[in-house]
Parts: structure tokens; sequence; C-alpha cells
């Protein structure tokens, strides 16, 4: 043997030990998690809630702050991220509907949130996934909300202000768009198909790189990646789970011409969720039509220092040109200055609808 081949057995043998003992410590840890469903589960209660959304992200914060390996905080709480999952898994598999097809980027942010081993359900239309939640086909939805070049998701919007459903957390997905094919000579592309959001992104890209395919646009880039299946001189733009989920070669990667390009989605469910220590909570409201009605209501959460995040106005549909304001603060709302914000502000407003307190996700 060369001493690096004696080198690398040394090491590999170290390996082994290392995944040995990896492994008998997952497994106790999913034998704690079935203790945790016993305990849930007893005396009965059929209306357990299994999946916790707050404890998760505190396990996740606890895994980056103790990190000090080579790892990344991020790769390590993806590591765990995937442990939970499949964890939870055993106590009860979560069905989580979204936009499909599958490979679709709604997909990956169910993947991103839930881990692989959710049972994740595609349905047709932002609407649906609202209903299956609603109607009990899936436990949880997730939609998106909103695209740093696009703006908000207005179907989501719509249903928002309609539904009895929480929001339990957010995703934010950095979307990286790859060009694929079947093929692999650009020359042989004679079109380019997308969803009209991911064209539109890379519209100066394909300016530059393929000025001679035509561009068309169709229902969503994972169909797109479909259709590049079939036809060898069509060229696809979709994510990289699109190329794999569809066996196409990946032409170009991060086409997009904006590189900050980031979707936010929410999850939806039934369930109140706790407070996890490092929250934000979503509400809507409209105001009366009178001086400094805006300000008055913005003043109830900086006079309590709290922090807005987000507000996003939108005319509202049963009134012309009333507005309904879409507005993210920091905090949970069982906090106690968040609880006396809200409590003035639903005083103030003609309109009020609390969309529920989520963890800032930890990923
Ligand atoms: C184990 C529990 O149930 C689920 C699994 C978790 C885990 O594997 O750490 C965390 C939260 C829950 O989604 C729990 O409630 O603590």
């Amino acid at each position: 043997m060369t001493t690096e081949q004696a080198q690398l057995t040394e090491i590999r043998n170290q390996i082994d030990s290392i995944d040995q003992q990896i492994q008998d410590l997952i497994g106790k840890r999913a034998e704690c998690a079935q203790k945790v469903a016993d305990i849930k589960t007893q005396g009965g209660n059929v209306n357990a809630v299994f999946y916790r959304p707050e404890r998760e992200a505190q396990v996740l914060r606890a895994v980056k702050e103790r990190n000090t390996s080579l790892l990344p905080d991020v790769e390590m709480a993806k590591l765990f991220r995937e442990i939970m999952s499949a964890c939870l898994a055993l106590e009860q598999p979560v069905s989580v509907a979204f936009l499909g097809p599958e490979g679709s980027y709604s997909h990956a942010s169910v993947v991103k949130q839930f881990g692989s081993s959710a049972h994740s359900v595609a349905v047709s239309t932002i609407e649906d996934v609202f209903s299956a939640v609603d109607k009990g086909d899936a436990n949880y939805g997730i939609v998106p909300v909103e695209n740093s070049s696009e703006g908000v998701v207005k179907s989501t919007q719509n249903e928002l202000i309609k539904t009895n459903l929480k929001i339990s957390g957010e995703v934010s997905l950095a979307i990286h768009h790859c060009l694929m094919s079947k093929s692999t000579a650009h020359e042989n592309i004679k079109k380019v198909v997308a969803h009209q959001q991911a064209l539109g992104q890379c519209e100066t890209w394909l300016k530059n790189n393929l000025p001679w395919a035509e561009i068309e646009a169709v229902d969503s880039n994972a169909l797109a990646a479909k259709m590049a299946q079939e036809d060898e001189s069509l060229a696809a733009i979709a994510s990289e789970q699109a190329a794999q989920l569809y066996q196409l070669i990946i032409l170009d990667s991060n086409i997009e011409d904006f590189k900050d390009n980031t979707t936010k989605f929410w999850v939806i469910g039934k369930e109140d969720t706790q407070p996890s220590g490092e929250d934000k909570t979503a509400l809507i409201i409209s105001i009366h039509n009178k001086a400094g009605a805006l300000l008055d209501i913005l003043e109830s959460f900086s006079k309590r220092d709290i922090n807005m995040t987000r507000i996003v106005s939108r005319p509202s549909t049963d009134k012309t040109w009333d507005y309904l304001f879409f507005i993210d603060v920091l905090g949970h709302k069982d906090d106690e200055n968040v609880k006396e914000a809200l409590e003035e502000v639903e005083s103030k407003a003609a309109f009020y609808k609390l969309l529920g307190s989520f963890p800032v996700s930890p990923l």
C-alpha cells in the first residue's frame, strides 16, 4: 500500500466509526420523537397536533448557535432540518399542499420548510392550496406571497382576505433559474419555454445569449421542463430540481437578470403557532378616510418600539378607492407589547384581521 492509500484508509475508518455513532444517536432521537407522539396522543387524543413550527425553529436556531464546525451554520441547520422531518414523519407524516406540478419553486419551498419526509400534495391553483387545507385534504399549505422583482402575488392576497386559516410560517427562497434541455448544444435550441414571470426575470440574458430563439410563455416552469423532455428543440427555464426531475441537462445556471431574485412564501394551517422567541405577526387593516388615520395606526406600533417589516397597500374590492394594508411586524401576538398594540389598532381600524404569528425563519 502506498502512503497515500494508507492515509486514506485510516481517515475512512474514522469516518465509518463516526457515521456509526451519528446513526446510533439519530436512532435515539427518533425514539424520543416517538415518545413525544405517545404523550401527545395520551388518553386517546385524536386531535393531537404533531408539527410544532415554533419548536422546530428553536431547534434549528440552537443548531446554528452551537455550530463551530467547518460546515456553514445554514448547511448544518439543513442537515437537522432533514433529521427533524424524518422524526416528525414517525409521529405522523405531515401533508403540505402546494402550487404544482412537482419541481415548481413552491415545491422547493415545501422541502425547505418541512424537509423531504413531508408528503407534498400538488394542486393546480393558489385558491386550491387554500381549499385543500380548509377541507382537510392537506394539513398545511404553502403559497407565494411576494417576489423581489415582480412584487406581490394577487391571488394569494385575495385568498388571505377571505380565509379563516392562519399563517404559521415564512419561507424565503432564492430563485435561481437554469436553462435546461435534452440537447447539450445551445445551437440546437429553437424555442425557450417558461412561465411569463421567469421569462421576464431572464429577459436580458435571453437576448444576449439566445438571440435567435423563439420565446413562448406556458403555465408553469415545471410544465416547461416537461415539454422540453419531449422535444429536443426546446429549452425550458426552471429550477435545478426540475432539471433533475425531468432528466434534462442544465446548459446554464443563474440566468436571472437580478441576482437577488427571492420569493417569499407563507405556510397556512388551522392552528395558532406558539411564540418561538423570534417571531413575526401579519395582519390586514383598512382605515377610516380621514387625515392622519394611517399615521395614527402606525404609531400604535412605533410608540411601543415594535418594528414594522412590511406594509403593502391595495385597493379594497368592495369599496372603490378604499385601501387595505397588509402589515407585518416583529414580535408574537401574545407578547405583551404586541398584544396591546394590536388591541389599539383593532379599535382604530375600519377593518381588522389578524393573519397569525409565526417564527422568523432560521433557514
Ligand atoms: C418531537 C416533536 O414533534 C415534532 C418533531 C420535532 C423534532 O424532531 O425535533 C420538533 C417539533 C415537532 O414538529 C416535539 O413536539 O417536540
